[in-house]
C-alpha cells in the first residue's frame, strides 16, 4: 500500500528515519495487527485466556493486552456484548500504561472519545477515585458514553466541552491528565485509508496550534505532583517532541520524565518515546511523561475555588429541578440488589445517576454524564438503565438467569427476542423474593442486560439501540 501514500508524506520521513526509512516504508506492506484489552473490571486475564474463543498472543507492553488472528470477530461475539473486552490498537495501548494510575486517582482522560484509553484507565482504577473524560466533538461523545457504560465503569463523569472552559472548576485538580492529542494520523495510515486522504502538507501545523492550547489547559489543571501523558499517534516533530520542548519552556514546573526503551520503543532525545510500526508489532505512535514539581496536596487544603463565570452555553443540569419522590428507586435496590450503591444522587430530570463523591460543582460545564446512570424515575416506579447492569457483577444481583453463550438463547436475548424459562430457571439469592420482575440476565456469569420474568417468559430488556440484527 505504501504507493498509496502521499509524495510529499514520503519525502518528509526519508529525512527523518535517514538510514532506517527502508524499513519504514516496507511495514506498510506487512499485514497490520489486531488487538484487544481485557476488562478487568469484569473478568481476571488469567479467567478469560481460559475462556477466550479467540487465539490471543501476549502485547508486550499492556498486561491486559493481546493479539488476535485476522479474521477472527471479537466484535462479534456475546462477551463483547458482556463487555468482557474492549477492541483496540495495539500501540494505542501504550500511553496510559505510563500514567501510573493508582486506586483512588483523580484522572482526567481530556481528548477521549470514543474512550479506549478512558476504558483503560477506568479499569486500572478499579472503580475507585474518579475518572473524569472529555471531547469537545458532541458526535463523538455517544460512543464514549457507550463504551464506558459496556464496560461497567460506575466513577466515569462524561463532559462535551472545550477544555480551557475546564481550567476554571478545575484548577490543580487531577493527580493525573491524559492527553491523547487529536493528531495528523500519520501513524494510522496502514490501519486507516481515510487518515491518507485527509493528509496535506500543513496539516502538522494546524494540529500544533490544536495540540498547544490543549495541553496548556492540562497543565492547569493537573496537580503539583501530578503526572501528565502526552500521546499522539503521528511521526511529525512539530506534534511531538518540538511540542513538548516548547510546553516545558513556558512551563519552568514541569519536567519530562524518560522512558525507558524497552518493547521495541525507540527513545527521543528528551526521554519521551516513538513507537514505529518497523520495529514493533502496531502502528505509529508516541508517548511523551510530563511530571509536575511539587507535593500531592489534598485538595479541601487548596484555594477556594475561583468565582464561577456566567455562561451563555445551554448546559444539560439546566433542567429546572423537580421534585420527584426516589422510593421507586430505593425499594428496587432492596428488592434486586446486593452492594451498597456508591456515590451521590443526582436527578437530571427523571434520570437518575450515581455521582462520584468530592467532585466540584459543573455549574456552567457541559455535563453529558454525571456518574453512574440508575435509570429513570416515572410515575412511582423505577426503571432501571442497562448501564446499571452493565456496572454488576452477577452476585451483586438477587434474581438472576444464567445463559449459556453457545446455547442460542444468548444470542435471541442479544437480538432482542422474547426468551422461555421456567421458574427455576431463576436464581434467587432471598428464597422469599418472588420470582415475577426484573431479573439480571448473565450470559456465562456477565451481565448482559435486564429482563422481566412473567409467566414463564422473559420480556426481553436489551435496549434497541444495541440489539444485534436478527
Ligand atoms: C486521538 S482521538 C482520541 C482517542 C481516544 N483517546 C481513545 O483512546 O479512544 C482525539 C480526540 O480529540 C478530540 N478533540 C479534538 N479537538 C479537541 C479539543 N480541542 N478538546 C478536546 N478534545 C478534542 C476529537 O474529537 C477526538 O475524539
Amino acid at each position: 500500500m505504501s504507493e498509496h501514500l502521499p509524495a510529499a508524506f514520503v519525502d518528509k520521513m526519508k529525512v527523518l528515519l535517514q538510514d532506517q526509512f527502508p524499513a519504514f516504508l516496507a511495514s506498510y506492506s506487512e499485514p497490520r495487527y489486531y488487538g484487544l484489552r481485557i476488562n478487568t473490571l469484569k473478568v481476571s486475564v488469567e479467567k478469560f485466556k481460559r475462556l477466550s474463543p479467540f487465539q490471543l498472543s501476549e502485547i508486550l507492553w499492556a498486561k491486559e493486552g493481546f493479539y488476535y488472528e485476522e479474521g477472527e470477530r471479537p466484535g462479534k461475539h456475546p462477551y463483547y456484548n458482556a463487555g468482557l473486552y474492549y477492541i483496540q490498537e495495539p500501540t494505542a495501548m501504550a500511553p496510559v500504561e505510563f500514567l501510573d494510575i493508582q486506586p483512588g486517582d483523580k484522572v482526567l482522560d481530556l481528548c477521549a472519545a470514543p474512550g479506549g484509553k478512558s476504558t483503560q484507565i477506568a479499569a486500572k482504577l478499579k472503580q475507585t477515585g474518579l475518572i473524569v473524560v472529555n471531547d469537545n466533538h458532541a458526535d463523538r461523545v455517544k460512543p464514549l458514553v457507550k463504551n464506558l457504560e459496556l464496560f461497567g465503569v460506575r466513577n466515569a463523569v462524561v463532559l462535551n466541552e472545550l477544555p480551557n472552559r475546564l481550567e476554571r472548576v478545575f484548577k490543580d485538580y487531577f493527580d493525573k491528565i491524559l492527553v491523547d492529542a487529536p493528531c495528523s494520523g500519520e501513524g494510522m495510515f496502514r490501519k486507516e485509508e481515510e487518515m491518507v486522504k485527509q493528509w496535506d502538507l500543513n496539516s502538522a501545523a494546524k494540529y500544533a496550534l490544536m495540540q498547544r492550547d490543549i495541553l496548556k489547559s492540562a497543565g492547569v489543571m493537573l496537580a503539583p505532583g501530578g503526572r501528565l501523558v502526552y500521546s499522539t499517534c503521528t511521526f511529525s516533530p512539530e506534534e511531538n517532541e518540538e511540542m513538548i520542548a516548547q510546553f516545558i519552556e513556558e512551563s519552568s514546573d514541569f519536567s519530562v520524565v524518560p522512558i525507558e526503551a524497552d518493547f521495541g520503543f525507540v527513545s527521543s532525545k528528551d526521554g519521551s518515546a516513538r513507537l514505529w510500526p518497523h520495529l514493533l508489532k502496531g502502528e505509529g505512535h508516541y508517548v511523551a511523561v510530563l511530571q509536575r514539581k511539587g507535593e500531592k496536596t489534598d485538595r479541601a487544603t487548596l484555594e477556594e475555588p475561583t468565582p464561577e463565570i456566567p455562561s451563555k452555553r445551554p448546559t444539560k443540569p439546566a433542567v429546572k429541578p423537580i421534585e420527584i419522590d426516589l422510593t421507586p428507586f430505593h425499594q428496587f435496590c432492596k428488592d434486586q440488589l446486593l452492594l451498597e450503591m456508591p456515590g451521590v444522587e443526582k436527578l437530571y430530570g427523571e434520570h437518575l445517576y450515581l455521582m462520584p463523591e468530592g467532585l466540584p460543582s459543573l455549574d456552567g460545564i457541559k455535563v453529558i454524564k454525571p456518574g453512574w446512570y440508575m435509570g429513570a424515575v416515572r410515575k412511582n416506579r423505577f426503571e432501571p438503565a442497562h448501564a446499571l447492569a452493565m456496572g454488576l457483577h452477577a452476585d451483586e444481583a438477587i434474581r438472576v438467569l444464567q445463559l449459556n453463550s453457545t446455547d442460542g438463547d444468548a444470542i435471541r436475548y442479544l437480538k432482542g427476542e422474547t426468551i422461555m424459562a421456567d421458574e427455576q430457571s431463576i436464581e434467587r439469592k432471598h428464597v422469599d423474593s418472588p420470582v415475577k420482575g426484573h431479573c439480571l440476565i448473565c450470559i456465562d456469569g456477565f451481565p448482559a442486560g435486564w429482563g422481566k420474568w412473567q409467566e414463564g417468559m422473559i420480556k426481553n430488556e436489551y435496549p434497541a439501540g444495541w440489539r444485534w440484527m436478527a
